[in-house]
């Protein structure tokens, strides 16, 4: 590594600690309150796009709860796709599921689809979500977005850009999930991670490419 690459890792190591901290010392209350919301102006937003399919992911530790937004989908008979982390690869295989007893606790105690392997049934390999709803420990409006460090969901994109999925379809759109607390003025970016088109707080949906605001 490079001294400046060192430099960059330092700084999202020390940022990674900080939002943490900050985010486990928001109470349970509060976590709870800000989820429902978030996740009603995600669905807002997604039956506004009239989204067949999202990729969405299980909370953990003191993670905005994505629970009301899934609950939602499902409802409203909006296919979601929840990821299987391959930890040897640093890969995430995506499986279509239709209700919580298809999941179960998985590598990092994160909730996961249960069906393991390559053959699995209810993995989908060839389909890609209409928007892609991510997880992160810090977010800044131009979109960067700083995760727990392993890389996965970098790894997600860059899978799809050199698949060959995006042809003749528009790419799924990326969209960080936060609390407003988690948004930081700038996330160090390195050349790989992926960047968000879209975030949503509590006080609403933000256009990372325009800076279009729109209150939730
Ligand atoms: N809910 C949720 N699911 C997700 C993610 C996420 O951020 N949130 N991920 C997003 O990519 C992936 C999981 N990524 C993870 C990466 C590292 C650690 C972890 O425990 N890291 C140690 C740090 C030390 C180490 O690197 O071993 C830690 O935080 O204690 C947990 C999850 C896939 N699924
Ligand atoms: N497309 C890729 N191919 C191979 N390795 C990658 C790719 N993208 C990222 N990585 C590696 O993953 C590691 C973690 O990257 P980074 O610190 O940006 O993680 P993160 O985005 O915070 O984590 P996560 O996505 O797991 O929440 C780095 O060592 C990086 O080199």
């Amino acid at each position: 590594m490079t001294g400046l690459h060192e430099e960059l890792a330092q700084r999202k190591r020390e940022l990674r600690v900080r939002q943490a901290t900050a985010r486990d010392n928001l109470s349970l209350g509060q976590r709870s309150e800000l989820s429902a919301k978030v996740c009603r102006t995600a669905w807002a937003w997604s039956e506004s796009e009239t989204l067949s399919s999202i990729m969405a992911y299980v909370s953990f530790r003191s993670e905005l709860n994505t629970r009301p937004l899934i609950t939602r989908a499902w409802e409203a008979g909006c296919e979601v796709l929840l990821p299987r982390v391959v930890p040897r690869s640093g890969a995430m295989t995506l499986h279509r599921v239709t209700s919580w007893e298809e999941l179960s606790v998985g590598t990092y105690g994160i909730m996961e689809p249960t069906a393991a392997g390559e053959n699995a049934e209810t993995m989908v390999s060839r389909k890609l979500p209409a928007a892609v709803f991510v997880p992160g420990l810090a977010f800044d409006i131009r979109g960067g977005r700083l995760g727990y460090g392993r890389g996965y969901y970098d790894r997600l994109r860059a899978s799809w850009e050199t698949s060959g999925l995006y042809e003749g379809v528009s790419p799924p759109l990326w969209i960080g999930l936060a609390y407003d607390m988690q948004i930081v003025e700038e996330v160090p970016m390195d050349d790989h991670d992926a960047i968000m088109d879209m975030l949503i707080t509590e006080h609403g949906v933000m256009n990372c490419h325009n800076g279009e605001f729109f209150k939730g």
